[in-house]
């Protein structure tokens, strides 16, 4: 390992073991790792998407959104050359990877199959449903973990996030939710899930054609009116860990310079992680999920930072806990859906994580 990647690595854990709110990431087929520290362990709400900092969004519309204000801050970063070279240990068995058990496993298909039949009623489009899969913490050493996933996710936002007044998150998200620079801006409709067997050369079905047009028609519905000169290209597979999803990015300028706010206002959540209709999928799963998404779903990154605005859908996260780890899944169900099939997408995205464990 380089001497500077060691010095960085260093003071990164001289940080999570000082425990202040702080956060480590770096963004897809990025180089450069990012750590911001927050001066005091004060909590701060966002008021504003005026504000500059690095913003930690949960799922519910209506719960708090985090900042550490860039004004309060300090910042580190290392531009890594190699992040095969980061000496990560062995961990052997860190969490107990137990296979979930077939309470978990019935509790998922049962409300899946709910959602079919509520879409099939022509209530609703999509519905995403996830789940939550506790795992006990045994080994596990943030630090190598977090280096693993680096490592193993070049194309996802990797992050490690933690405040003491609210907990530990760490996560490789696939997903932009959006990219502004002055008024430039890019999102992308990105849903659709299979394995990767070796190839991105795949056949996709109608269902998940279909339930990535539904995203796609939302952003450029949801858009249309903040954004001219708008540019969409034809949906392509993209790979994520080991699985691939369908992706179709948009692009376009901002009309009015103050119009940041309520362009992620409105896009938050997107049918990729909630459904539509939006009222009626959310009402579906704030009434059938029976736990709290909390941060998963929501969105994090920096907002106006360097002229910048990247803000990312919070998947593939867990939460991290003294005894425990949580991690968070879900897949969008539409009215082709197969239960036990959208189960099994829900395993597939759990050993991601457990991968990295
Ligand atoms: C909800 C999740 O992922 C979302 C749902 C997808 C799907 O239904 O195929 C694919 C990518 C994400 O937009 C998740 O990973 O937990």
């Amino acid at each position: 390992m380089k001497e500077e990647t060691a010095i960085f690595f260093k003071k990164l854990a001289q940080t999570i073991a000082a425990n202040v709110p702080f956060v480590v990431y770096r963004k897809p087929n990025e180089n450069l790792v990012t750590v911001v520290v927050q001066n005091t362990t004060k909590l701060y709400h966002l008021n504003t998407f005026l504000e500059k900092g690095f913003v930690f969004s949960p799922y519910s519309k209506t719960a708090h959104k985090i900042i550490f204000p860039a004004s309060k801050s300090k910042m580190f970063e290392a531009e890594l050359s190699d992040f095969e070279d980061l000496g990560v240990g062995v961990q052997g068995v860190d969490a107990e990877l137990n296979m979930c058990d077939n309470e978990v496993k019935n509790n998922h298909i049962l409300l899946t199959k709910k959602a079919i039949d509520f879409i099939q009623h022509k209530n609703a489009e999509k519905i995403v449903i996830s789940r939550k899969e506790v795992l006990e913490r045994n080994n596990f050493e943030v630090l190598n973990s977090y280096k693993k996933m680096l490592k193993n996710y070049k194309n996802a936002m990797v992050y490690l996030w933690f405040h003491p007044k609210v907990g530990c998150w760490m996560g490789a998200s696939p997903e932009r939710l959006i990219h502004m620079h002055k008024n430039e801006f890019k999102t992308m409709a990105l849903a659709g899930t299979q394995s990767f067997e070796n190839t991105t050369e795949v056949v996709w079905k109608t269902k998940e054609k279909e339930e990535q047009q539904f995203v796609t028609d939302y952003i450029l519905d949801t858009v249309k009116d903040a954004i001219k000169n708008i540019k969409i290209s034809k949906p392509y597979t993209v790979k994520a860990g080991s699985l691939l999803h369908l992706r179709t990015d948009i692009s376009g300028e901002l009309k009015c310079e103050d119009g940041l706010g309520n362009l992620i206002d409105s896009l938050h959540p997107t049918p990729a992680v909630c459904g539509l209709p939006k009222h009626i999928a959310t009402n579906f799963i704030l009434e059938n999920e029976m736990y709290d998404r909390s941060f998963y779903t929501g969105y994090l990154g920096e907002l106006n930072v360097k002229n910048e605005t990247n803000l990312y859908v919070n998947l593939r996260c867990m939460e991290i806990e003294k005894n425990q780890i949580s991690l968070f899944v879900g897949g969008g169900i539409t009215k082709d859906s197969l239960a036990e099939n959208e189960w099994r997408e829900t395993v597939f995205k759990a050993e991601i994580m457990k991968e990295i464990l």
